[in-house]
């Protein structure tokens, strides 16, 4: 049976702001406190997701989720009214405010990690929600993703879903952002790459020093038995620490794959030629397999954090000819376009690079891989997929007027507080859910 890759990219929040809460990425510490659009993001977004959808691919949506985040504050002994509850804690603890308002649940490629049927033991498709222990914004999302990816993906023959793994540090997750997966053909058995940045329980072992590793081995171990892979259809292999340091807070900063491709930077990972290796021989020689390394002397590693050459999509078009989807700051790097535009003249597979502005989302680290979780399915599968959530000449017009219903163009930190901006939030999702189908996902409405 044929077997695609669907993208479900994040539909951006009605808080999308830039608060500077990630440690480690570049991006979201350097526009810390700057004014946001709320309203030109989710656009941009949405643009990028009909044209996926306009060239032939399976495109579909992830709901926001619910922000601020009332019930968080409630747990931190925050009282009174939701609105005396926002404004007590924007005044007396504005730095725990400013993580329960993040937006942060668009890059769903943190979302959740999930493994094709054809993979898996079971014969179903797997989906993991991310943890996202290290960052207190982030570790607000998985209870939520788990209810959304529910309501998505709703049929049990077809579908597992496992809880995430153990709030704790020694099992940090990050999804689909550390996973990548290898294969002749989507429909076949293919080769699932974790990548890690450290060990939980070996201290001994390389970390990075000065910026957190955010995935450990052992969470990608527990996915691995989670969703039954095998031994010789998995790789683990490590991030290279110094390149961490220079803030690659995932490995979807510095390499992506796709079918038959594995596109990346020399000094992505420790241990490289060993990883390599493993990754040729579980990959079989039934199909060619391409490593496309680009060197330090090429692009630097600083360069490839500002401008995300490798946060990039790797796509197969129906007609196959793979395409990369890219950051218009790749566009605007001579260095970087140089090396793009020639890569497309090479003999690889990769044909040619669509470049798209997502600006906003970039300015926090996000790019075009961050915005989306990838689902490879087969017919049967697509086809039971809740219909509501799937990108249309419809669906693309409907969002757009909810966005422009309820969105704000501008917003600034003090805007954050405002109990306005809570109810605005919780109408748009509230609408939102009918739109898409979804039930009662948001603790609001439960
Ligand atoms: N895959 C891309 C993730 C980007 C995300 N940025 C943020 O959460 C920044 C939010 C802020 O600083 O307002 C992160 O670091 O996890």
């Amino acid at each position: 049976m044929k077997a695609y890759e669907a993208n479900f990219d994040g539909l951006v929040g009605p808080t999308h702001n830039y608060a500077g809460l990630s440690l480690g990425n570049v991006a979201s510490l350097n526009n810390a406190r700057n004014h946001s659009s709320p309203k030109q993001a989710a656009k941009q977004g949405l643009q990028k997701m009909k044209a996926l959808h306009d060239l032939g691919m399976v495109q579909g949506v992830l709901a926001p989720q619910e922000r601020p985040d009332i019930s968080a504050l409630r747990r931190l002994g925050f009282t009174g009214s939701d609105a005396e509850v926002m404004q007590s804690a924007a005044s007396k603890a504005p730095e725990i405010y400013r993580a329960v308002c993040s937006a942060s649940s668009m890059w769903t490629a943190n979302a959740a990690t999930v493994s094709p049927s054809a993979d898996a033991a079971d014969g179903r498709v797997h989906f993991t929600p991310a943890n996202l222990t290290n960052k207190y914004h982030r570790s607000l999302e998985p209870s939520t993703t788990g209810r959304i990816l529910q309501a998505m993906f709703a049929n049990n023959q077809y579908f597992a879903h496992h809880q995430h793994l153990p709030d704790n540090d020694h099992f940090g997750d990050e999804g689909a952002a550390n996973h990548t997966r290898l294969c002749s053909d989507y429909a076949k058995n293919g080769v699932e790459l974790f990548v890690y940045g450290r060990y939980a329980f070996d201290s001994s072992k390389p970390a990075p020093q000065r910026f957190p590793a955010r995935q450990t081995l052992e969470a990608s171990q527990a996915i691995a038995r989670l969703h039954g892979l095998t031994e010789s259809n998995t790789v683990f292999l490590q991030q290279n620490p110094a390149v961490i340091d220079q803030g690659v807070f995932h490995n979807d900063v510095i390499a992506v794959g796709n079918r038959n491709v594995l596109f990346f930077h020399e000094h992505a990972f420790l241990n490289k030629q060993q990883g390599l290796q493993e990754i040729q021989r579980k990959f079989g020689d039934a199909s060619p397999l391409h490593f496309i390394e680009v060197a330090d002397k090429q692009v630097s590693v600083a360069d490839a954090i500002s401008t995300y050459l490798f946060n990039t999509q790797l796509i197969n078009l129906p007609n196959d000819d793979m395409v990369i989807i890219a950051p218009t700051e790749c566009q605007e790097h001579a260095g970087v376009y140089r090396y793009l535009t020639e890569l497309c003249q090479q003999n690889t597979p990769i044909k040619e690079v669509k470049y798209f502005d997502v600006k906003q989302s970039m300015q926090n680290g996000g790019g075009p891989a961050c915005l989306r979780l990838r689902v490879v399915l087969n017919e049967q599968e697509r086809a039971a997929v809740n219909p509501a959530v799937l990108m249309s000449e419809q669906l693309f017009v409907t969002l757009n007027n909810w966005v422009d219903k309820h969105y704000r163009d501008r917003l600034t930190e003090a805007d954050l507080a405002d109990p306005q901006l809570l109810i605005e939030s919780r109408t748009a999702l509230d609408e939102l859910t009918q739109i898409m189908q979804l039930g009662s996902v948001y603790s609001f409405q439960r």
